[in-house]
This record gives C-alpha cells, sequence and structure tokens, in this order.
C-alpha cells in the first residue's frame, strides 16, 4: 500500500503536503517524496526513509510554491532503491510528475509496448513509472501545445484502456493543474476535500479522508472508479467519468487493516466497520462456542482494538489491554523482509503479565497473514502465564497473493495457505483459533447492505479477482520474483536516479 497526496493552494503547500504525510505513514514506511510547482519549475525531494526522516528543513525551503504532490511508498513492485521512492518525473509532454498507490497488473505488457510502439525508456522496475509514462503517451496523442482539463480526461481514459490492476494516482503537470484517478474498480481508495481561505478555495486529494480532516480540509466526496477529478492551478475544479464500465469493487483489506479507523471510505467509517468485524466475530463465538470459558479478551494493538473491544461488549467479558505497544515501532506486517517483520514483533509488544497469570485469554487480532504477529504473541501470552490461550482474528484465514498494492506475492508464505483452521491453530500453538467467516466481513464492512459498495475484493481471501484477468501463471511468476528471497537479492537494485534535481 502506498499514501498519495495532492494539493492545490492559494500560499506554499510544502508544509500541508508533509503533515498529511506523516497522517498517511501507515500506508507506507519505506520511502516519501514531494514535488512542488512554482512557476513553471518542479521541485523534487524524495528518498528511503520515514516522512519525518526524507525531508530536513533544507529541502522543506527548497519545495516552494502552491501546487503539488506527495507519496508514502510501501513497495509492491521493482526494487526497495531510492530510485524507486515516488512521485516520478517524466519530461514530456509538459513535465508531469505522478504518485501512485497500487500495483499494475499487466506491467510486462504494459513495459514492452512503451518501449516498441510509443519509443519511451523506462529506467526503474517500479510499476508506477510504467504507469506515469503510459499517461504522458496518451496525453501526447491529444498533439496540442495548450491542453485543457477534457486532454486530461481523454488520457486518462486510455489510461484505463491500456492498464489493468490497482491504481489510485495524483499527478501534476507545471503551471496547469493538480489531478487524480482511480481504477475502473475503484480497488484503491481515493477522495477529494476543499478548504476556504482569506485568499481563496484549496483543494486537495487524498488517498484517506484523515489526511483531509487533520490539514482543516473538508470530504467533497470519494472519486469514483474510473473517474478522474482535475484541479486547475487557480483553483476551478472539474471532474469526469473516463472509464467505459465503471464497477466499484474496493478492497476490503483496506477495512481490515490497512486504513486508519477514523477514515471514511467509499462512504463507510473504517472504525464502525470494524466495530461489526467485532460484533460478528462475538456472535460466531456464541453460536459454536456458547459454553467458552474466556475470562479475558486481550487486542493486538495497534489495529485489532476496534474489533477486539466491541467483541469483548458483546461477549459480556472484560476487556483489557495486556499488551503495550511500543510507540516508537512502526506496523510490522509493511516492513520489508521477514527477520526485520520478525524481530519488530517482539521489539513493539509486551504483555503484563498479570493480565494473563492463570486466565483463558482469548487473543484478538483484525488479521493473520504470516502468522509473524500470532505466533510470537500466543507464545507471549504463555510466557506471561496464561492458563489457555485462545486466538479470534476479525477476518477470514488469508490463503491468496495480493496483486492489487498489497504486498503478499507469494501463497507459499502466507501461514492459512494450504492449511486447514486446525491446522492453522496447531501452526501457532493456539488452544482454539476462531477465524471471521468472509459473508460475515461482507456483511460488516458493507452496513448489513445499507451501503452502495455491492461488491468487494476480497481475493486474499477467496482468490478472486475482481478484475478478472490474473491467471495462475501470472500468480506463479509473482510468486517466483517477490518472494522474500528474491527480495532481498534486489537489495543491491542501482540508487541511480535519472529525474528532477533531488538534493541530498
Ligand atoms: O500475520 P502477520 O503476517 O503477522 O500479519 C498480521 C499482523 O500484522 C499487522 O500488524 P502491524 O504490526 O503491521 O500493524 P498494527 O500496529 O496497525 O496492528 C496486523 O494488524 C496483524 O497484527
Ligand atoms: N503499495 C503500493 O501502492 C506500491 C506502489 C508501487 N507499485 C510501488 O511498488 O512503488
Ligand atoms: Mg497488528
Amino acid at each position: 500500500m502506498c499514501g498519495i497526496v495532492g494539493i492545490v493552494g492559494k500560499s506554499p503547500v510544502n508544509q500541508a503536503l508533509y503533515d498529511s504525510l506523516l497522517v498517511l505513514q501507515h500506508r507506507g514506511q519505506d520511502a516519501a517524496g514531494i514535488v512542488t510547482c512554482q512557476g513553471d519549475k518542479l521541485h523534487l525531494r524524495k528518498d528511503n526513509g520515514l516522512a519525518r526522516d526524507v525531508f530536513r528543513t533544507r529541502h522543506m525551503i527548497q519545495l516552494g510554491g502552491n501546487m503539488g504532490v506527495g507519496h508514502v511508498r510501501y513497495p509492491t513492485a521493482g526494487a526497495a532503491s531510492s530510485a524507486e521512492a515516488q512521485p516520478f518525473y517524466v519530461n514530456s509532454p509538459y513535465g508531469i510528475v505522478l504518485a501512485h498507490n497500487g500495483n499494475l497488473t499487466n506491467a510486462e505488457d504494459l513495459k514492452r509496448d512503451l518501449f516498441v510502439e510509443d519509443l519511451r525508456h523506462l529506467n526503474t522496475e517500479s510499476d508506477s513509472e510504467i504507469l506515469l509514462n503510459v499517461f504522458a503517451h496518451e496525453l501526447q496523442l491529444q498533439g496540442k501545445l495548450r491542453i485543457d482539463e477534457q486532454d486530461v480526461f481523454r488520457a486518462v481514459a486510455g489510461v484505463h484502456r491500456r492498464c489493468r490492476g490497482g491504481y489510485a494516482a495524483v499527478a501534476m503537470i507545471p503551471g496547469f493543474g493538480v489531478f487524480g484517478f482511480r481504477d475502473p474498480h475503484g480497488i484503491r481508495p481515493l477522495v477529494y476535500g476543499r478548504r476556504e481561505t482569506d485568499l481563496g478555495t484549496e483543494y486537495m486529494i487524498a488517498s484517506e479522508s484523515v489526511a483531509l480532516d487533520t490539514i482543516g480540509f473538508s470530504l467533497i466526496a470519494d472519486v469514483a472508479p474510473g473517474e478522474a477529478v482535475f484541479i486547475s492551478v487557480d483553483g476551478q475544479i472539474h471532474t469526469r467519468q473516463c472509464a467505459a464500465q465503471p464497477i466499484l469493487s474496493p478492497c476490503i483489506f483496506e477495512f481490515v487493516y490497512f486504513a486508519r479507523p477514523d477514515s471514511i471510505i467509499d462512504n463507510i467509517s473504517v472504525h464502525k466497520a470494524r466495530s461489526r468485524m467485532g460484533k460478528k466475530l462475538a456472535a460466531k463465538i456464541k453460536r459454536e462456542w456458547s459454553n467458552h470459558d474466556i475470562d479475558v479478551v486481550i487486542p493486538i494493538p495497534d489495529t485489532s482494538r476496534t474489533a477486539a473491544l466491541q467483541l469483548a461488549n458483546q461477549l459480556g467479558v472484560p476487556y483489557s489491554e495486556g499488551f503495550i505497544k511500543n510507540r516508537y515501532i512502526g506496523r510490522t506486517f509493511i516492513m520489508p523482509g521477514q527477520q526485520v517483520r520478525k524481530k519488530s514483533v517482539r521489539q513493539k509488544l509486551n504483555a503484563i503479565d498479570l493480565e494473563f497469570r492463570k486466565k483463558n485469554v482469548l487473543l484478538v487480532d483484525d488479521s493473520i497473514v504470516r502468522g509473524t504477529t500470532s505466533q510470537q504473541i500466543i507464545q507471549m501470552a504463555r510466557d506471561a502465564g496464561a492458563h489457555r490461550v485462545y486466538f479470534a482474528s476479525a477476518a477470514p484465514p488469508v490463503r491468496f497473493p495480493n496483486v492489487y498494492g498489497i504486498d503478499m506475492p507469494a501463497a507459499s508464505e502466507l501461514i492459512a495457505h494450504g492449511r486447514t483452521e486446525d491446522e492453522v491453530a496447531r501452526e501457532l500453538g493456539a488452544d482454539r483459533l476462531i477465524f471471521q467467516e468472509l459473508g460475515d466481513l461482507i456483511d460488516a464492512v458493507q452496513k448489513k447492505g445499507k451501503s452502495h459498495v455491492d461488491r468487494f475484493d476480497t481475493s486474499v481471501f477467496d482468490g478472486l479477482y475482481v478484475t478478472g484477468d490474473v491467471t495462475p501463471e501470472y500468480l506463479q511468476a509473482l510468486e517466483a520474483n517477490r518472494n522474500d528471497g528474491a527480495k532481498t537479492a534486489y537489495g543491491s537494485f542501482s540508487e541511480n536516479v535519472i529525474d528532477l534535481y533531488n538534493s541530498a
């Protein structure tokens, strides 16, 4: 996952972009970047690291101008080198910068087409550079010296015709404007909002509404699947549907884990969705285990808290924060490499023994993916003196790779792949393991049918990919190229940036 943002303001936007990247940091911890536009000049700063480490005062001073775009990265393609930090820049036509959240599933075909037919050079292995160049080519086809927003919309329509997979993007053309678009399935989230100032109205496009809230913008709407939103440099906003057959099918894993609970995605409160997940899970426990002997419900911070609290309330069992999270350690699931993930769980979480001693504890997590967290946490609960250790997951078992922007490329790395629920319980060392049913998860997110979202991408749970074009061969190649071992080998990939001037 990545976090993206674009702002057209009435005064310098560097601080607002930086602040919004801090708020979107949970979507990507590996690299961060900002490009601003001042007159007809673009200023870039990007590097590997957290937003707070990438941008020093000297960079902020250079990031002048009233419009810009920003990105925090969690890689799903290419290398982890800083050359693949975003935004990406292409010189022709007009100069375009783009920040992308998602993953293209036909990247290899596009790469070939860009080279052989569109005569374009790609300097990295990133699919986001591909997306930018496809857009650039489609815009160039308009053949104009001076473009208007309709040309941008036509180019986005061209992107939709050529690109497959998940993509939400924000982009900028110097002296012209900032725009955002979402793939025809709306797999990755994207919202836009406005803020009134004495100097006039400012607009912002961002991955999650929480970024708008904290910067003082109010939400206008989600970018619809296939839609593009264009904000001109002088603050005029235009929207247009650019896809032939848009079908909203957002990624359900955003609601399970990725998004912040204080965000609203496709008109659904993530917080409420997680509360309902807790309720559903409690109902399942009451149904299938009415004589349970759970003494206390303990969440695994952070993300599971919302569901765990509701689960405890519904069961009428005490809720206790038995694990304390080190506030200086980030999200372990999106860390690069199994070794660092494993080590970070122990650095991140520690048990308060007296909450466990001689008790039957129900540990609750939002999801079990590789099992890195749950395996260690169950052991920690035992070491803390728990009598029995039960485990509940607010999501069903994750059994299939994700191909739309979450870095779960290898089925063999998923603990529930090819295992029954009992086998997973044994593998994790739990006395009993309860998974959410997929139907219940969908109900919980869909507000029991009250939401306008009719379907979700649930591929990590059922192996059904909404774009309908994910073949076993594609999955095989993905697993071979991006399993943990293969990614470690990428580490040495070139750091060379052929880009805008990027001050160190
Ligand atoms: O089975 P695994 O492969 O361990 O993945 C699942 C775990 O990873 C995530 O936590 P993370 O530490 O990333 O973030 P959080 O603080 O938001 O819960 C998620 O909330 C689960 O706890
Ligand atoms: N997680 C994402 O959205 C990743 C974006 C892009 N595919 C990259 O690897 O940089
Ligand atoms: Mg967690």
